[in-house]
């Protein structure tokens, strides 16, 4: 299961950010180019592992963006998108987003009180961006059904344990200067 994610993983080229070791990958940045085979054999696992009951898909600008859209034609739900910048639109949310190399902002537009809300992203590495969304998203009186990232890295998990919140993830990986190994798959 979920071979061509695995295989393309171990392929994965490293760059240094400071000191953080950056894998590329086309699920986390779009290059190299993203096939539709690993896209779909992704978005059949994800459809399949999450809770059925939301009516909403959120994605966290960039690479939440393709799975996103992936998961709403498949399952007819539509999406709305965590900006990095913002529109100025009546009760949009900012809030900051720290991960292992950057700092910035995002913003929440069109998330209301009672939304049934899944949550998609490509990558947890320190928690640091999921920690601020969905705080944001509980005081806005959102439900998350579920939160659901492909690739696992680092403490982020268990940071987000720390503080109550389960998220679900497909692969856990190691990343180091030599590349990536893969250290489990939640089938
Ligand atoms: O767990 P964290 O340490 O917060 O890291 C995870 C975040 O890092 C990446 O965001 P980035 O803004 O780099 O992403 P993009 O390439 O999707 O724009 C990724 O898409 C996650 O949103
Ligand atoms: N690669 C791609 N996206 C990421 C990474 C990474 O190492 N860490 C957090 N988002």
């Amino acid at each position: 299961m979920l071979k061509i994610l695995r295989e393309s993983l171990l392929n994965a080229p490293i760059v240094r950010r400071g000191d953080y070791y950056y894998f590329i990958h086309p699920i986390s940045d779009g290059v190299p180019q993203l096939e539709p085979e690993l896209l779909e054999e992704i978005t059949e696992h994800i459809v399949g592992i999450v809770s059925k009951d939301f009516d909403k898909i959120l994605a966290i600008e960039a690479m939440g963006i393709p799975l996103a859209t992936s998961i709403s034609m498949k399952t007819g739900i539509p999406f709305s998108i965590i900006r990095k910048r913002p529109y100025g639109l009546d009760g949009e949310i900012k809030l900051s987003q720290e991960t292992g190399y950057s700092k910035g902002e995002l913003y929440v537009n069109d998330v209301r009180k009672g939304d049934k809300v899944l949550i998609v992203d490509d990558v947890i590495s320190t928690g640091g961006t999921l920690v601020s969304l969905i705080k944001a998203l509980e005081d806005i009186g959102a439900i998350i059904t579920d939160t659901i990232v492909v690739i696992e890295r680092g403490d982020g998990l268990s940071r987000l344990k720390d503080i109550g919140i389960d998220i679900k993830t497909l692969i856990r990986i190691d990343v180091t200067e030599n590349g990536v190994t893969i250290e489990d798959t939640h089938e």
